[in-house]
């Protein structure tokens, strides 16, 4: 299998050409493992043609050593999913294997496959994707499924369908805002603060939207967490399809991972209770579910982000943001049976139509991107899985 050495200079703490030289390149030479070329990449998009023209000049499967963060990633596996190339679509069925090594700022694929110890050493740490390739085939490559968001336009629109594929995150409402405004400061302010402010910028924000939630292929049902049961049921209100009203604070999908960030435990059981087949774990916070929620007003939207900052801020304590309620006053608490503060549901994608007066509710982002839903239009996501274990796209764990 040929293996191509990919990595981003310019990513994370910028980094990664001295991690690959002193220890990724060393390791494979040692492994008797000669790479097709080792790059480093100079532009957005650079991997993704990188990959494609390997692919094109042989369509073998490919194994790809990428030294990044979850952008680059992203930018490879859209790339393919939406224009596989020429010699790839002839022969049907491909599969690309990464070796992962983190070198972003927030690594999230890797943090979910890997997730960090105090004790792990440094280096060794991300070194743990790169030795599972050198041992397999002991270790095969694991699958990874994607999740396909589709932004819809009106019907009887001219512009086309666009098709945003994500391996980690697809989102909408405070996430899909703060990764928006973020980008926009990242002119005036190049540090992480800057997620900080366009958080404060968001928080206070709800979304005017209606969601749907789709049935999981292999159970036919949409599933909803029980925090005291541990475990994943049947939705109560499943049709099999369920209508989730607005207005949303928080709605955010993820798949593959059940971080963003290697302490940001936002969708805890797809780690511990992992699905079986394409899935998306769903995590919804609406404000209106709150008793102390009556009227709209500025107050109200305040008083209601304190508990969301809670609820984010309890997603770093281990997902303990799954365990809190309602009080009658609409005080948070994890004792008692009020209201679960944080809907968690398992389901096989969601569609999401934004009211067209609220602008924000347009936004989605798919592992970083951001798009736009067009104007009467809608967003639909779903979960795919490769169809076999020898295509689509796998990480060596
Ligand atoms: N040489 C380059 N110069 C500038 N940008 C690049 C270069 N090569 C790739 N890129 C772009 O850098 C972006 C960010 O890279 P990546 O996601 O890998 O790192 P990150 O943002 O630091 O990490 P994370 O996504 O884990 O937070 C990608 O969208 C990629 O297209």
């Amino acid at each position: 299998m040929p293996t191509l050495v990919i990595y981003n200079p310019a990513c994370g703490d910028r980094t990664a050409a001295q991690f690959f030289s002193t220890h990724v390149l060393p390791l494979l030479h040692s492994a008797a493992i000669a790479p097709a070329a080792v790059h480093a990449t100079t532009h957005p998009g650079h991997a993704a043609a990188l990959v494609a023209a390997q692919l094109d000049a042989d369509p073998a499967p490919l194994t790809v050593v990428l030294g990044s963060g979850d952008g680059t990633l992203h930018e490879i596996i859209e790339a393919l999913t939406n224009t596989p190339p020429a010699a790839v679509r002839a022969a049907a069925a491909f599969q690309l294997a990464f070796a992962l090594v983190p070198c972003g700022t927030a690594n999230a694929l890797y943090a979910a496959l890997f997730p960090p110890a105090p004790a792990d050493d440094p280096t060794e740490y991300r070194l743990r994707s790169l030795r599972a390739l050198l041992a397999a085939p002991a270790a095969p490559a694991r699958p990874l499924a994607l999740a396909l968001t589709t932004l819809v336009p009106p019907p009887r629109a001219a512009a086309p369908a666009h098709t945003a594929v994500s391996a980690v995150v697809a989102s909408t409402a405070l996430h899909a805002s703060i990764l928006a405004d973020s980008e926009a400061l990242r002119a005036s302010d190049p540090s992480l603060a800057r997620f900080h402010t366009a958080a404060a910028q968001n928080i206070a924000r709800w979304y005017a939207a209606a969601a749907t939630l789709l049935p999981l292929r292999a159970s036919g049902a949409v599933e909803r967490w029980d925090p005291a049961a541990r475990a994943f049921a049947p939705h109560p209100h499943g049709t099999p399809t369920v209508d989730v009203p607005g207005p949303f604070a928080y709605f955010l999908s993820v798949v593959n991972v059940d971080r963003l960030e290697p302490a940001f435990r936002i969708a805890p059981a797809a780690r511990v209770d992992p699905p079986r087949g394409a899935a998306l774990d769903v995590v919804i916070v609406r404000p209106r579910r709150d008793p102390a929620v009556e009227l709209d007003s500025d107050e109200t939207r305040a008083a209601f982000a304190e508990k969301l900052k809670a609820v984010l801020g309890a997603a770093y304590q281990d997902g303990a943001h799954l365990l809190l309620r309602y009080a009658e006053d609409g005080s948070l608490t994890t004792e008692g049976d009020g209201p679960l503060v944080v809907e968690y549901v398992r389901c096989g994608g969601w569609e999401w139509e934004p009211d067209a007066i609220d602008d924000k509710a347009h936004l989605v982002c798919a592992d970083g991107d951001i798009h736009e839903i067009p104007k009467g239009g809608k967003a639909t996501c779903n979960a795919v899985a490769p169809k076999d274990e020898n295509s689509g796209f796998a990480v060596y764990v």
